[in-house]
């Protein structure tokens, strides 16, 4: 199988988590656009969905599902995402795309994260992948600085604005044996609005496609 159909088979594999009357949470990136394709196909038992970008949200518009605001909401019964690494203790690496922020916020307000990913995501240790901080424009330089001491090795994501106008730092050379303090390290620095571990609150279910199918960590 190649990547690609594998993150289509997980992707179609989170559809059963969905209930009937519900508004749902839903994430950003390739698998997640393979879980709104799905969705469309059961678009009729949804009430709605809140996105965690502007590309979610236009996707889907473009596939009839209403795009609803989480301040009207209120807490959702089910988030569905991507991510650029996982652990088997469901800790995340996510905002290769740049929508880091949007996904921690509908992750906080959900009663379950279901995360999607094709096997080449499961990682011993996280930091292989870069890890993203997204960082108001003016504290560039303050909290790139800080990052370096913390041991990393920062790099602006160039021609890159959030959907909320700030920039990302790609974190490299970091082992991330501890994720959640360096979590909390990296939310105190002044100017960084997020970064892109989700251990605080890790996803409660993995989904992992293989060439021998999907399967469960929990
Ligand atoms: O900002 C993007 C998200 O965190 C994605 O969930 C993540 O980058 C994984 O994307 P993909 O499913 O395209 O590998």
């Amino acid at each position: 199988m190649t990547a690609d159909e594998k993150k289509k088979a997980v992707a179609l594999a989170a559809l059963e988590y969905v209930e009937s009357g519900w508004v749902i949470g839903v994430g950003t990136g390739s698998t997640a656009n393979h879980f709104i394709d799905g969705l469309a196909k059961i678009k009729g038992k949804l009430d709605g969905a809140v996105a965690s970008s502007n590309a979610t949200a236009d996707r889907l518009k473009k596939v009839g599902i209403p795009v609803l605001d989480l301040n009207s909401t209120g807490d959702l019964p089910l988030y569905v995402d991507g991510a650029d690494e996982a652990t088997k203790h469901l800790h995340l690496i996510k905002g290769g795309g740049g929508a880091l922020t949007r996904e921690k916020i509908v992750a906080a307000a959900s009663a379950k994260f279901v995360c999607i990913a094709d096997d080449s995501k499961l990682v011993d240790v996280l930091g292989r992948f870069p890890l993203p901080v997204e960082v108001i424009p003016m504290a560039r330089s303050l909290v790139a600085r800080r990052i370096v001491e913390l041991g990393g090795q920062p790099v602006l994501r160039e021609n890159f604005k959030t959907d909320n106008g700030n920039i990302i730092l790609d974190v490299h050379n970091l082992k991330i044996m501890n994720p959640v303090e360096l979590e909390e390290k990296l939310d105190h620095l002044a100017g960084v609005v997020t970064n892109g571990l989700f251990a605080r609150r890790p996803a409660d279910v993995l989904l992992l496609a293989s060439d021998q199918g999907v399967r469960k960590l929990t």
